[in-house]
């Protein structure tokens, strides 16, 4: 018997951790075919909700319906069970393996059964990826759609998306809002975690807003304006403007004809690379992930094995530094914001105290070899003051933090002290609008004192907001780099698509 999904209910949902009430007393509902979207500051409890959901997480409190008979969900299998499916924002899927092989673990079939079925899809959603490529071959939007055909697959008919659109290009993010709204015309309810309040507006039916753990108000997004949205959630915000740069003529940064080797498992190797960037200006680079962003990323922080040193050069005003330690790179005034939050921009069971001094030991926190473990208390609280860090206080672990409240304090880790070349990853990824409008103007601010900034990200918005020259990276390859006011959206997208002139 086909079993049917056709109603969500949460009732005074409570989850706790030590130090916070992640969710607090919340009720939340969704029906056939709707689209809600799920919105909230860092830190406001959207993913812990989600996590319960698609029981990765159990409530302390409260109960779930679904088709209004009460339910416990002890797993993401259980979930699966109640048509209830869900896309992470990292993908979880083997890039080894071709399309089919992928759905087929998941379903316990064989891939020529996946592969008849995925035809069928095709046919009702205009829904597709080829079932025989590799994983590992395929853009961003296409694994997410791999995500989405195998929920489908599973008889999924409540669809959880967390942050969709971060990892896309403008022409991939349209092509998924049409097909939400195929999937919810065919009756699939989805969940929309974002941050981006204008794709909201355009897409979704309803939206529950979380504030520090509570539901603050639901809303019906079309029938409300962008201003009223982002007051309902942060209060009154003045957005960013840009303001007119005054770049020197002097380079900070200089890239000549910087090439990788790629080893199996690794990024996309850089071909061929030339690129500046001057003191007071933002360089800002777009691509989808996977198109050499990680190898370009390593060959300028320095944060790579001596078998992997590239070809080229890379100079720091003036003096090469292909060869120096990221140690000695950091001395010489370079600021590193990885892609990686855990792992590689902080060490996840290390407290906040441990993981600022593990980049600002520099700023006069040792002395004769001891640390002055006051003076790094002191800096990890001004860090989470000044950049608005939700925690339960500085011994906090990393992992313990929300993404964005962890992101938060990376950057202002690194923005505290005072770069002269600031290399950023998707500086905003998983971050609100207020802290995002925060981050942006101490960008613009760092850059007016005359500090060099290359971001490297996949938010055109971003880069639109914040730099002063634009350009690509495509299968290693960078694209022009063009004045951001002379590039359109457009444009932008053909670049991330690969579509400029190559350098021979
Ligand atoms: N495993 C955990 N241990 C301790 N605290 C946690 C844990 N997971 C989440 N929290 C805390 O619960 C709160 C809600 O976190 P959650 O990840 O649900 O927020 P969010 O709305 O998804 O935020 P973001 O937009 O930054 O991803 C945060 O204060 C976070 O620090």
């Amino acid at each position: 018997m086909e079993r049917l999904t056709t109603r969500l209910a949460l009732k005074n949902i409570t989850k706790a951790y030590p130090g916070c009430v992640a969710n607090d007393d919340i009720s939340f509902s969704l029906n056939r075919g709707e689209i809600h979207a799920l919105l909230g500051e860092n830190g406001a409890g959207k993913s812990t909700l989600m996590n319960i959901i698609y029981g990765v997480v159990q409530p302390d409190a409260g109960e779930l319906f679904i088709n209004d008979v009460k339910v416990t969900i002890n797993s993401p299998a259980d979930a699966r069970s109640y048509g209830i499916g869900m896309v992470f924002q990292h993908f979880t899927l083997f890039d080894s393996m071709t399309v089919a092989e992928n759905i087929a673990l998941a379903l316990a079939q064989k891939p020529a059964e996946v592969s008849s079925a995925i035809e069928a899809l095709r046919t009702t959603y205009e829904l597709y990826v080829e079932p025989e490529k590799l994983v590992g071959t395929l853009s961003m939007g296409e694994k997410q759609r791999v995500e989405i055909i195998r929920c489908l697959l599973q008889d999924i008919q409540i669809l959880i998306l967390d942050e969709p659109t971060s990892v896309l290009t403008p022409q991939e993010a349209e092509q998924l809002f049409a097909l939400l709204n195929t999937l919810s015309a065919k009756g699939c309810a989805v969940i929309f975690i974002s941050h981006k309040l204008s794709e909201v507006a355009r897409i979704c039916h309803s939206a529950t807003i979380l504030r520090r753990g509570k539901v603050s108000g639901k809303i019906t997004p079309g029938q409300t304006s962008l201003s009223t949205l982002t007051k309902l959630m942060m209060g009154d915000q003045s957005s960013v403007t840009k303001t007119e740069c005054r770049a020197a003529s002097q380079s900070f940064l200089t890239v000549e004809g910087l090439s990788t080797r790629a080893y199996p498992g690794d990024d996309t190797a850089l071909k061929n690379l030339c690129f500046d960037v001057k003191q007071g200006e933002i360089l800002g680079i777009a691509g989808v992930a996977g198109n050499g962003q990680e190898a370009l990323l390593s060959a300028l922080s320095g944060e790579i094995n001596q078998y992997q040193r590239p070809a080229g050069d890379i100079r720091f005003n003036g003096q090469s530094v292909i060869a120096a330690s990221p140690v000695e790179r950091r001395s010489s005034g370079m600021g590193y914001v990885p892609a990686e939050r855990l792992g590689r921009g902080a060490v996840a069971n290390m407290s906040l105290v441990s993981n600022a001094l593990l980049t600002c030991y520099g700023q006069g926190l040792l002395r004769y070899g001891f640390i002055n473990i006051q003076a790094v208390q002191q800096l990890t609280r001004s860090i989470i003051a000044k950049f608005g860090v939700r925690t339960p206080g500085i011994e906090a672990n990393a992992n313990q933090l929300s993404g964005g409240n962890l992101q938060k304090f990376i950057l202002g880790r690194e923005l505290q002290q005072q770069p002269r070349l600031l290399i950023a990853a998707h500086p905003t990824w998983g971050v609100d609008i207020s802290a995002q409008q925060h981050i942006y103007r101490d960008l613009l601010t760092l850059r007016d004192s005359g500090c060099a900034i290359l971001i490297i990200s996949e938010d055109t918005d971003e880069l639109f907001t914040l730099c002063d020259r634009i350009g690509a990276l495509c299968h290693g390859e960078l694209s022009p780099l063009m004045a951001a006011n002379q590039v359109s959206l457009d444009q932008l997208g053909q670049w991330m698509l690969g579509e400029f002139a190559h350098a021979s």
